[in-house]
């Protein structure tokens, strides 16, 4: 491992219990019965311990939108043809695409990386860290070498920093790549132990046939390349996929500032699974947003031990579901700030009274 990615991993530290503790003791005074808030309460109480300061705001957020190619299409894994990810990096670019529309709406930045795109792409928004043309099919032998999962992950990372200088103190994930749902499902199986047959799903909506396919091709992947579980380099190497080791680094990064990642569908909980076992410390700075419709999700949310906050059958990716939940986490913040104490208004705490 690079002299890089260990000072990265090494420079995540435990959330701030303090904080998180006068969050929870400023919770419990405001006008409403102890925990009748409930998720945005354990929202609010996570928020003070990751960033510090005990009643956040969260002024400038941006979801970070990674994007690559997969050799695996060739196996025919995806309802669409692998060039919808530069025909839609386009989209993104003009504005058009989904994550730009929720993201306007929940006012954070869309930031688009190309770290794996097989085509040359330029346009004055789009940050160009491309490690090489997409991957190889991880279906024959190693979708990438180890030398290009670690710059993947530290474009990400990098990404993160340039951001933070910038101003960005939330991140989102988000992602763009035809044919990463198959990847990202190899890299659950390596990493868990889990099946492919309850791991692997229909992504833009293969038919049954489909389905079986993809099954087949992750069983291919992990038979020909034997990646170790308990090396998550080596899993990005040989069944990964560039956008999905750069999601990984953008957790990374945005646990190094401290800052909140809120973790989109299914490619970015595989990038959480792998960014955990990377550095277990950046697991208290994730935040679920919405259970996907992907098959397989559910099963690495209960691996990642978090609880989504939406769930609204959404299956797209690009960050969409995080930038959704944006709203929430807003929310409550402002409950935090705004709303009065019993002491302020004037109102009875339950302490007197009867006990229920
Ligand atoms: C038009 C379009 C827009 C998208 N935006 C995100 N995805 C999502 O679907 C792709 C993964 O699914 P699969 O593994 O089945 O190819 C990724 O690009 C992901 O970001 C899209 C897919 C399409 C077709
Ligand atoms: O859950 C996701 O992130 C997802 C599901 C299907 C296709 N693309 C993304």
């Amino acid at each position: 491992m690079s002299e890089k990615l260990r000072q990265l991993i090494n420079s995540i530290t435990p959330p701030d219990e303090v904080a998180a503790s006068a969050a929870s003791q400023h919770l419990d005074q405001l006008t409403k019965p102890p925990g009748s808030l409930g998720k945005l309460e354990s929202l609010a109480i996570q928020l003070a311990g990751i960033t510090g300061v005990d009643k956040p705001e969260f002024n400038h957020k941006t979801v970070m939108v990674m994007a690559a190619d997969h050799g695996v299409c060739e196996e025919g894994v995806s309802a669409f043809p692998a060039e919808v990810t530069q025909q839609m990096l386009y989209n993104m670019l003009s504005g058009g695409a989904a994550i730009n529309v929720l993201a306007r709406h929940a006012g954070a930045d869309v930031k688009v990386v190309d770290v794996g795109v097989n085509a040359d792409v330029a346009h004055p928004d789009l940050v160009s860290r491309k490690v090489r043309m997409g991957t190889s099919n991880m279906a024959k032998g190693p979708a990438m070498l180890r030398t290009e999962a670690e710059q993947a992950i530290l474009a990400g990372a990098e990404a993160v920093a340039e951001a933070f200088e910038d101003g960005t103190r939330l991140f989102v994930t988000g992602e763009l790549g035809i044919g990463n749902t198959t990847a990202s499902a190899a890299v659950v199986c390596a990493l868990t132990g889990l099946e492919p047959e309850v791991i692997v799903g229909r992504g833009t909506g293969v038919d049954t046939a489909g389905l079986a396919r993809k099954i087949a091709v992750v069983c291919r992947a992990l038979d020909v390349n034997q990646p170790d579980g308990n090396d998550a380099l080596d899993v990005l190497t040989k069944v990964g996929g560039l956008e999905i080791a750069a999601l990984a680094g953008v957790i990374l990064g945005a646990a190094a500032h401290r800052c909140p990642v809120v973790l989109d569908g299914f490619i970015s909980g595989a990038a959480a699974l792998a960014a955990r076992a990377l550095a277990p410390a950046s697991a208290a700075y994730m935040l679920a947003s919405h259970a996907s419709d992907e098959r397989g999700h559910a099963a690495v949310l209960r691996q990642l031990k978090l609880e989504p906050m939406l769930h609204l059958d959404m299956r797209l990716g690009e960050g969409t579901g995080g930038a959704l939940s944006l709203h929430l986490i807003d929310a409550a913040c402002r409950i935090m700030r705004e709303m009065a104490t019993f002491a302020d208004a004037g109102v009875s705490d339950g302490q007197g009274a009867a006990q229920r």
